[in-house]
């Protein structure tokens, strides 16, 4: 059963918020997440997770609060960008590159050394089955040829911390199994997962903790057999059912949220 882990902080927020005119679409978010740990990050449509994670790889600027990953303020993006890897829910990729042009670009822009690059590049197409494709252009690959050329193009410089939103969105079960591996081996190996997904077997399947974000507010904390405990079903409960029950609207926030049976 993977537990909750101690150590250096990979990713520290306090009070984060973010609000656009009218809308508060991340309200005094706080986080405190060691390194090493894949942290399934939740919540319903709207709650506030793509914000979050574009606050903390500097794509985005808070409008109060702060947060740090591994000790580097987000808001100094110079300094922020090596230590974070971040595959969006939407990648971006140049249609008219082909895999091998577009890791190549994205290596140079990193400033990897172009013999690191090509080495890490034909291992990572290798491992990811696009070895034979990797001169075709992206414009004809599948979707899940673009997602995996994505997810490679986001740990091509070795992150501290990986932020990946919807990693195995369109993969066929082999490759969704090869991204759900990568990342317990990242985790292995050190690197901090930030892991945003509405496929839950692949949060219970990797996370080491679960955080839960309904309308711009953590509700509940912990790791998966913590948050599922705090469901009342009657019988075995699943993450769907604490999901549903702790991003109700008449869910009692103050009840679920960081509180611990420790
Ligand atoms: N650039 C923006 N301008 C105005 N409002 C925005 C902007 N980006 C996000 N929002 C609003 O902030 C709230 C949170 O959006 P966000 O995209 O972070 O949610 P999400 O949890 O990632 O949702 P989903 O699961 O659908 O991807 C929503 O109400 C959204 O409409």
């Amino acid at each position: 059963m993977p537990s909750k882990r101690s150590g250096p902080i990979a990713i520290e927020a306090i009070d984060l918020t973010k609000t656009y005119r009218s809308t508060v679409a991340l309200d005094g978010l706080s986080l405190s997440i060691a390194d090493g740990t894949v942290y399934g990050f939740l919540g319903p449509n709207g709650a506030g997770k793509t914000t979050t994670m574009r606050l903390l790889t500097g794509l985005s600027q808070p409008t109060s609060g702060r947060a740090r990953i591994c000790g580097r303020d987000i808001t100094n993006r110079r300094e922020l960008a090596p230590a974070v890897g971040y595959l969006p829910e939407t990648p971006p990729l140049y249609d008219e590159f082909s895999a091998r042009e577009q890791l190549e670009y994205a290596a140079d822009l990193r400033d990897i050394p172009s013999e690191t690059a090509d080495k890490r590049i034909s291992e990572y197409l290798d491992q990811f089955g696009l070895a034979g494709d990797e001169h075709k252009r992206i414009s004809a690959y599948s979707k899940g040829m673009k997602q995996k050329t994505a997810f490679i193009q986001s740990i091509l410089h070795d992150p501290q911390v990986l932020f990946l939103d919807e990693p195995t969105s369109g993969l066929d079960p082999r490759a969704a199994r090869q991204i759900r591996q990568s990342i317990t081996d990242f985790a292995d190996d050190g690197t901090t997962v930030f892991l945003s997904t509405h496929i839950l077997p692949v949060v219970e399947a990797v996370a080491d903790e679960v955080g839960v974000l309904f309308d711009g507010k953590l509700v509940a904390e912990g790791s998966p057999d913590e948050v599922k405990s705090r469901v009342e079903t009657g019988g075995e409960s699943t993450l769907e059912d604490a999901f549903l029950a702790v991003t109700s609207a008449d869910a009692p926030i103050s009840n679920t949220a960081g509180a611990t049976d420790e």
